[in-house]
């Protein structure tokens, strides 16, 4: 709600983090919303946003304390029930694809929010803010608990010959062009976010979500990684290696992403040795 009352005032305040890095004030406001309630809710979890933003600095009309009944209602198994509060990192990314959203892509926005223990993701949470872009509906939320089911959504498996390859919109270059024709695609399709590629590979629209360079962070893939792998899919860098999600781990993922529902080895195995050779890793 932040994000689409911020972009209608027509007021995005653009800060440059960096290269190709923009923040608005919508990336600003979602995070405060989000971090500032969980903290208010969860003292003791470790909450880890993109933002460099004093989570203590938060006007009191941006907190939240709503549960979803639904959520609630879900029956959980025992080793999640068991897990300390103390024990638990959240990542979270208030507005990924922050550079379409400035650009007026809205249907590249999500936010996300995941759940790590034991290094490992255990729940995730994608919202689409403009999910068929209406005005009555604020959007929809897809979520995931790894073990007991997703939710918000419906995955149909897609065709198991059929090669469509999502990639990065922003961020083209001659090792991403090479690494995408090595996966032999039918098609390829450019987005924006970490989470919209991976709404579009959850929804079977896209098998393989590629990005063969570093620069995604760890709350890009938590929330992304937990929905993939709760229906049976695979989410980690382009060696085939899973992400840590500790508290003290880098946020940045070195070694790129890759994505995909089914036949994950056999894209692995297709990244080419002049690709491997760009990560600094043998
Ligand atoms: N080289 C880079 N520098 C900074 N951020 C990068 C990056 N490569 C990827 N990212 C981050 O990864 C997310 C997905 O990137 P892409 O759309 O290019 O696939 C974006 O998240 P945000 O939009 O939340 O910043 C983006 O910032
Ligand atoms: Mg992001």
């Amino acid at each position: 709600q932040h994000i689409r009352r911020i972009m209608k005032t027509g007021h995005l305040e653009v800060i440059d983090k960096g290269i190709n890095d923009p923040q608005t004030e919508a990336d600003r406001v979602a995070q405060q919303h989000i971090i500032g309630s969980l903290i208010r809710q969860y003292p003791k979890a470790t909450i880890i946003g993109e933002e460099d933003l004093d989570p203590n600095d938060i006007s009191p009309e941006l907190f939240s304390s709503d549960s979803s009944e639904d959520v609630l209602k879900l029956k959980c198994h025992e080793k999640i029930h068991s897990i300390k509060e103390e024990d638990v990192v959240v990542w979270v990314d208030p507005l990924d694809g922050t550079r379409e959203f400035a650009q007026g892509f809205t249907d590249h926005v999500t936010v996300l929010i995941g759940f790590a223990f034991e290094g490992k993701p255990i729940a995730g949470i994608i919202h689409q803010p403009y999910y068929k872009n209406s005005e009555s509906r604020l959007g929809r939320t897809l979520y995931g608990i790894v073990g007991i089911g997703t939710y918000g959504f419906t995955y149909t498996t897609p065709p198991n010959d059929r090669c469509i390859v999502i990639s990065t919109k922003s961020r083209i270059s001659q090792v991403i062009t090479d690494s995408i024709n090595a996966m032999k695609p039918d098609k390829v399709l450019h987005v924006g976010g970490a989470g919209y590629k991976t709404v579009l590979l959850l929804e079977g629209a896209a098998d393989v979500y590629l990005y063969a360079s570093k620069g995604t962070k760890k709350w890009d893939t938590c929330a992304c990684e937990a929905l993939v792998e709760t229906i049976g899919g695979k989410l980690t860098d382009v060696f085939g290696n899973h992400m840590q999600y500790h508290k003290t781990v880098e946020h940045i993922n070195e070694f790129g992403v890759l994505a995909t529902m089914q036949n994950h080895d056999r894209y692995v195995s297709r990244i080419p040795i002049s690709v491997r050779n760009t990560f600094s890793k043998i």
